[in-house]
């Protein structure tokens, strides 16, 4: 293409909130633009993009001509870690310093010649900073937020819940069981949301609690932007969109997003753009390939969890105890001690070695594809619930922090695809829950639901579906607007 048809062509600036969980699904919506005919710019933070380089080489950031890579300081001291950020640390500096850089970074492109001046900015509603920007360049802003619908509806409370004065809880005596059972109204057509139901953000005494007050400053921003994106589609949350859909700018239900882009996106150049901050042990696929269809229950807690080498040893005694096969990714940071080699026991290793196989990070989607997968116990991220969904496998959900519970009684509850394991995880339990997942007459009819919503799912992004429709309409009606 000559630089002049180049220089007419939309810009999206596409900035996710710098977590793995974040990244990915913005990755993917930023292909997908670029599919459509955007030139591309994709910010993350420096911290994030040296990840990215040592995970997958220089060439993984090298993009393309009209797809590149720039980045901003997050705010928070430098260091050379291959971990997940501590995430109030990191709401709590993005929020009070990318703006300056961000627009710095816009006046830049703006300002290079031969590149299209920007004219939309693609979000996470985690970076509602960026609104300011888009006002003041007078484009239009589209925020991205990635968790559920059910989620971010459940974020959607926290005005109402401070100012009713349920949150902050007035003391550590709210800190029950008994009192987190206490069901509040979520939304019309759903009347069984508990309070241990909503993001874990408000189990605090806190009145300055930084993730409070980050959401609170978060959601009022979302009201100003031109659009809401949702990695959902509309039969999955129909409830849940329905109510919100009054509320706020319009909103628009692309998932699950990765398969459009698997479907769409077919450019050779493309396809190597990925955004694993760890690397992948694709050598996890032979191994399933060598495994009867249904047989192996795959164990991932996504790139936040931690969890004490105490509840580890639970999950692993359990899983010895099922008999069942499992891939099992332990992630380098997962234990709240750091210490990743020690605490697996010999005996767990040397019980296990024929039917059970660890490795610190996968390629997750190929591996719920896989036909040799029965079960997935997850932490119940969004984008492991979507992808599970998709492929149609059934969950146990340990969910761990921010929305993830609420994802997980969704699972277990309107979507009769879950099953919770306590959070105070006990071997038996894992034992016998998996058990019921993989053998089990429960487990069947999980499997069976999920084949259904993998079904609809498919029929949602494929052409003249829900969500494939949208994607033009976000686009037509908002981005290039
Ligand atoms: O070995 C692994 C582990 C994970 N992934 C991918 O990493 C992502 C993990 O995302 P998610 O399952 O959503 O978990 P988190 O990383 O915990 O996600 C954060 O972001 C999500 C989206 O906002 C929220 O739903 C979660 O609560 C929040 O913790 C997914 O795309 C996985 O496919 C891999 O590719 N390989």
């Amino acid at each position: 293409m000559g630089s002049n048809t180049e220089a007419k062509k939309p810009h999206a600036v596409c900035i996710p909130f710098p977590a793995q969980g974040h990244i990915n699904p913005m990755i993917k919506l930023a292909k997908l633009l670029h599919h459509k005919g955007f030139h591309i710019t994709f910010v993350n933070t420096e911290y994030n993009h040296k990840r990215l380089i040592n995970s997958r080489g220089p060439d993984s950031v090298k993009g393309l001509p009209d797809f590149q890579f720039k980045t901003i300081p997050d705010g928070l001291p430098p260091s050379d870690a291959n971990a997940t950020q501590d995430i109030p640390s990191l709401c709590d500096s993005t929020s009070k310093t990318c703006l300056v850089p961000f627009r710095e970074l816009i006046t830049n492109l703006n300002n290079t010649a031969n590149l299209p001046s920007v004219s939309c900015i693609v979000s996470d509603g985690s970076m509602s900073f960026t609104v300011k920007v888009a006002q003041e360049l007078g484009i239009p802003e589209a925020l991205f937020w990635t968790p559920s619908a059910c989620g971010f509806m459940a974020y959607l409370q926290f005005p109402h819940l401070v100012q009713s004065c349920v949150i902050p809880f007035k003391d550590e005596s709210y800190l029950t069981d008994e009192y987190l059972e206490t069901v509040v109204h979520f939304a019309d057509e759903i009347k069984d949301i508990r309070l241990r139901d909503l993001p874990s953000f408000i189990r605090t005494t806190d009145n300055n609690d930084i993730m409070i007050n980050f959401f609170l400053v978060e959601i009022e921003r979302t009201f100003k932007a031109s659009a809401v994106i949702l990695n959902t589609f509309d039969e999955f949350e129909i409830e849940v969109l329905n109510e919100m859909k009054s509320k706020l700018p319009p909103i628009y239900t692309i998932g699950p997003l990765h398969l459009i882009v698997n479907d769409q996106v077919v450019d050779n150049g493309l396809k190597s753009i990925e955004s694993n901050l760890w690397k992948d042990e694709r050598e996890c696929l032979e191994w399933l390939d060598s495994k009867v269809a249904n047989s192996v229950v795959y164990i991932n807690f996504g790139s936040i969890t931690v969890m004490t080498p105490e509840q580890m040893i639970e999950f692993a005694w359990g899983l010895a105890n099922s008999n069942c096969n499992f891939l099992w990714v332990k992630r380098p940071d997962l234990i709240v001690s750091g210490d990743h080699s020690a605490v697996l026991p010999a005996e767990f290793i040397a019980q296990t070695k024929e039917r059970g196989l660890l490795v610190r990070w996968c390629p997750q989607e190929q591996v719920l594809n896989h036909p040799s997968i029965g079960g997935f116990l997850t932490h119940s991220g969004w984008n492991s619930t979507i992808e599970s969904v998709s492929s149609g496998v059934p969950m146990l959900c340990w969910p761990f922090f921010a929305e993830q519970q609420m994802n997980c009684r969704f699972a277990c509850t309107h979507w009769g695809i879950g099953m919770e394991i306590d959070s105070n995880v006990k071997r038996d339990e894992v034992e016998n829950l998996v058990r019921e997942l993989m053998e089990g007459e429960k487990g069947q009819k999980m499997k069976m639901k999920a084949m259904e919503w993998k079904k609809k799912a498919i029929e949602a992004t494929a052409p003249g579906g829900s969500s494939y429709v949208n994607i033009d309409k976000l686009i037509n009606d908002c981005l290039l607007k």
